[in-house]
């Protein structure tokens, strides 16, 4: 399916990394297998080097004050391919220069939203639990105590883990570290990504939930009967899951408190439910805000800053507080909060804003933030049992094993605007790249969701095409479909596009860049057989391969129409029968 490497271009990647390897060093010692002992002041380290295909792992303890830890020096290659903490963090292939482009509050009101030591992000380039370059690539497999990132210091590129003020009494896992090298870097990250989530037992539902979502077209200004007019009109659509977002809450923080006109979250599950759909209900459940009946009651839940409650984050007009998740009393809140929305009916838990659990502070226990944030995750993950919960916000790494599906990239928009900064603010642009550059997640992590698909044609400034590329690139990257559109604005060409893009679902996508904001999808056992979808999402048409892609706009081949075969698929105890038959 995707031409082999040649031998030239085999021979030019060793050459590139033989001239380099002497030059990677694993916690200060030159790359070599072995058991090694590091102390520092405060503590020691213990670790091993164990050679694996294409490259090393390290593996270790670490016990007493490891602060920041320098794990790897490794030799700087630009380009770049960087990553972020969070979900909705810019996920960039950048050259030598380049610098974030923090917004004018950004610092202020958002910072943690960039990454769990901001300040880091003020001083150069960063990147959050792994970095690669065109054929290597570096990251640690788990985060369960420290936080892993990666800096450009000089002409290397040095591995960190960030363990915050914590203390060890006893040794603890070291977040296991693997460097590979050899193969094309899409290739690299998809070997990391089976590895990172074998290691974290990731979650893979074995089917995606179609469903419609609240948020992309009415915003905070939805109401009760717009909910119940598109509920009677999804029953004429193939959906699953009908998920009311952000807007039926008294106060962030006060999820069982209806805002006035909404009913009580146990009647809108009814509703939900008996109108033929699984009920999904939106959360931001480590947020309190300061006006907020749960932070005035329970000041002492919130992370704090020099004894009182810390603000995390600005948002809803308001300053919003992080609940303390090592205080067992928050645990105990969750847990009736959670397990209250399931016995009411819900059984999709789309929970926001999650960056606010591990934000540095005084907790209750002495904990480090990651810690912090996987305890409140695992009481979530506990209340709902089976439920499908989609992160949004969260911090990636520490929440693999404990979500079904992810939010991989910043919040889609009704209108394609090129002079929104690449850093994380809400950009359709910016959401595709990120399912592109994230893709090697899918199905390894969890399942990567883009973010919801935009099918009207009125009360929107996306073009048809702009509107198809998001709902092809989404399918065809195997993403989850979720709908947000109020459906009496959709045309029967909007409903087809959301079953095209469902027939291009099912399949393994590999993604390869093809040139500046250009991509190649393929992707083999889709609902269509094996299919090819070019992406541009430049300003300027795009020739790839001899096949001009328009600005913003996709080309796909289908395997029956490559192959000139049809295709008949039967559906068999479960399982799906595709026949292909060329017609005589
Ligand atoms: O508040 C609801 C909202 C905006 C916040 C967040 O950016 C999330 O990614 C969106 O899908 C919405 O749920």
């Amino acid at each position: 399916v995707r031409e082999n490497l040649t031998d030239g271009a085999v021979g030019a990647i060793k050459e590139e990394i033989g001239g380099k390897e002497e030059q990677v060093r694993l916690c200060g010692v030159h790359v070599q297998e072995g058991c090694f002992v590091h102390s520092f002041e405060g503590g020691s380290l213990s670790f091993q080097v164990e050679r694996v295909p294409l490259g090393w792992v390290v593996r270790g303890t670490v016990e007493g004050r490891p602060g920041r830890l320098e794990v790897v020096r490794l030799p700087l290659r630009f380009p770049l391919l960087l990553h972020s903490w969070e979900s909705w963090g810019a996920c960039p292939l950048v050259d030598e220069g380049w610098r974030f482009p923090w917004g004018e509050r950004q610092y202020e009101d958002w910072r943690y939203t960039v990454s769990p030591v901001p300040e880091l992000m003020r001083e150069g380039v960063v990147s959050d639990y792994l970095v690669a370059w065109e054929h290597g690539m570096a990251g640690f497999l788990t985060s369960r105590y420290a936080h892993g990132f990666f800096t450009v210091e000089g002409e290397e590129l040095v591995g960190y883990l960030e363990f915050f003020d914590r203390e060890f009494e006893e040794p603890v896992p070291l977040e296991p570290l693997v460097v590979l090298e050899g193969a094309r870097m899409w290739e690299l990250l998809e070997g990391y990504a089976t590895m990172a989530g074998r290691e974290n037992r990731a979650r893979v539902p074995a089917y995606s939930p179609l469903g419609w979502c609240s948020w992309y077209h009415y915003f905070l200004d939805l109401t009760w009967d717009e909910v119940r007019k598109n509920l009677a009109r999804a029953r004429e659509w193939p959906f699953e899951v009908f998920q009311v977002d952000d807007a039926y809450e008294a106060d962030i923080g006060d999820w069982l408190e209806p805002r006035e006109g909404f009913p009580s979250v146990e009647e809108m599950a009814r509703v939900i439910k008996e109108a033929g759909f699984r009920p999904g209900i939106w959360t931001a459940p480590f947020c309190a805000s300061s006006t907020s009946r749960v932070f005035r009651e329970h000041p002492e839940w919130f992370v704090k800053e020099d004894g009182r409650p810390r603000v995390a984050f600005r948002n809803w007009d308001k300053d919003i507080h992080a609940l303390d998740l090592s205080n067992p009393e928050v645990q105990d809140h969750l847990t009736g909060l959670f397990s209250s929305l399931r016995a009411v009916g819900y059984e999709y838990f789309k929970i926001d804003f999650l960056f606010a659990g591990a934000v540095p502070g005084e907790r209750y226990l002495k904990v480090s933030p990651v810690e912090a944030y996987r305890m409140g995750l695992e009481t979530i993950r506990e209340a709902v049992g089976d439920a499908f919960i989609l992160g949004c916000g969260a911090p990636l790494l520490p929440s693999v094993g404990l979500v079904d599906g992810m939010r991989i990239g910043p919040d889609t928009t009704p209108f394609w605007d090129r002079s929104i900064p690449d850093n994380g603010a809400p950009a359709i642009r910016y959401a595709l790249r990120n399912a592109l550059h994230r893709a090697f997640m899918h199905r390894r992590f969890w399942l990567n969701d883009p973010d919801c698909l935009l099918l009207r044609k009125e009360r929107i400034s996306l073009s048809e095409e702009e509107r198809r590329t998001f709902a092809l690139t989404a399918g065809a990257l195997d993403g989850m479909l979720v709908d947000s559109d109020d459906l009496a604005l959709v045309d029967e060409e909007g409903k087809a596009l959301l079953h095209e893009a469902l027939s291009l679902t099912g399949g393994r996508p590999h993604v390869r860049r093809c040139g500046e904001a250009c991509y190649e999808v393929i992707s083999e056992g889709t609902r269509s057989g094996m299919v090819r979808l070019l992406v541009n999402l430049s300003e300027e048409a795009k020739v790839v391969e001899g096949t001009t892609v328009p600005p913003h706009g996709t080309v796909l081949e289908r395997e029956e129409q490559a192959l000139g075969l049809s295709r008949r698929v039967e559906e068999r105890d479960g399982r799906r029968f595709t026949y292909y038959h060329r017609e005589e």
